[in-house]
């Protein structure tokens, strides 16, 4: 039996917002097993951005996470990430759950050198003595994620560098300090087709070398094909399906999976959007009753439009939430 590093349990997201209460995320419930890729996906704006980042607390004004808890285990123990403090929470963040964002731009600093952000990053979580230490590790770091020239590199501005290598550098921030859990939110979205390769190339070389866990944030299927070990499947801010990628390609059980996966036909041909399922995804200011797939699920009948139907285990680790199937 494999051991669990996080237990998500009933995430709630709320934005508070002039037009009303956006209810990004409901009772978003999941394990990331040690070792495994555990892929989040589902079309824009389905909550997969804020479920990865309210797992360490990263939300901000307006919005606020009113409910669930996330049990994260090391081996100081198992905590719920959601009752520590602000001070506690920043320690883990970054050294122990690292993030690597879609937009490599946004994550680093233009008024710093790569190796010193780099550095920065060591020097906060009191993995090296001072700055200068910093930058030599620093170029052993970009070395490691593949960096042309790293020693030319490191002293960089983000400016001076392309995109790939850009995404490599926050890589590089992200597994300075040895992370247990790398959450990914879209780290190739951005990125030319041939670059995206290297870099999901990139980031399973990292999970084998350093036994990492890893969550991984995509709307392609394509990706998940290739990277995950198990998927969850967003739809309108809930988990609609979860189980193993074998499992879910193969047998996929709720009609958005089904969906999803029909929008792609062959998992390695790779698209930009999954938006090829009829309708539109509903507003999370006032969701559909029941089920919130129903106003566009070929299967709805009376019930789904009044029961939300529960994640329930159908068959070992697969769970759907479909009052048709089961
Ligand atoms: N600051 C905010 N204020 C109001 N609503 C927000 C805010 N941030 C996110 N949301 C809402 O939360 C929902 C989930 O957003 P999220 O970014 O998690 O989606 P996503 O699945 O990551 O989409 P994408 O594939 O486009 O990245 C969306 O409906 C979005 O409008
Ligand atoms: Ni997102």
């Amino acid at each position: 039996m494999k051991s669990k590093v996080l237990e998500v349990r009933d995430l709630t997201v709320h934005f508070y917002t002039y037009a009303g209460i956006v209810k990004a995320i409901e009772k978003v419930s999941f394990d990331v097993y040690m070792g495994e890729t555990f892929a989040l996906v589902g079309e824009t704006g389905c909550g997969k951005s804020v479920t990865a980042r309210a797992l360490t607390q990263l939300i901000e004004s307006p919005g606020r996470i009113v409910g669930g808890e996330v049990y994260y285990t090391s081996d100081k123990g198992r905590v719920d990430l959601l009752k520590l403090s602000e001070e506690e929470i920043r320690k883990i963040r970054g050294s122990e759950i690292a993030y690597i964002f879609q937009d490599p731009q946004s994550s680093l600093d233009p008024l710093y050198t790569i190796g010193y952000q780099i550095s920065e990053a060591l020097y906060v979580h009191k993995r090296v003595e001072n700055l200068k230490d910093g930058i030599k590790k620093a170029v052993e770091i970009l070395r490691t994620v593949l960096m042309p020239d790293p020693e030319k590199r490191v002293s960089n501005y983000p400016h001076e560098m392309s995109g790939g290598m850009k995404q490599r550098a926050t890589i590089g921030i992200g597994i300075s300090n040895n992370p247990k859990l790398l959450i990914a939110d879209e780290p190739t979205t951005a990125l030319d087709v041939t670059v995206q390769t290297q870099i999901l190339d990139l980031i399973k070389d990292m999970k084998e070398r350093y036994g990492a866990t890893v969550i991984l944030i995509t709307h392609d299927m394509g990706v998940v094909a290739g990277m995950a070990d198990r998927v969850g499947v967003m739809y309108a801010g809930k988990i609609v399906e979860l189980g193993d990628v074998y499992a879910i390609f193969k047998k996929p059980l709720h009609p958005y999976t089904q969906g999803l996966l029909r929008a792609v036909p062959n998992p390695l041909v790779k698209i930009e959007r999954l938006e090829t399922i009829p309708g539109t995804v509903p507003s999370l200011i006032n969701p559909p009753e029941g089920c919130r797939f129903s106003p566009r699920c070929p299967l709805a009948s009376s019930i789904c439009r009044e029961k939300t139907p529960e994640l329930v285990e159908l068959e070992d680790g697969h769970f759907v939430a479909c009052h048709n199937v089961g």
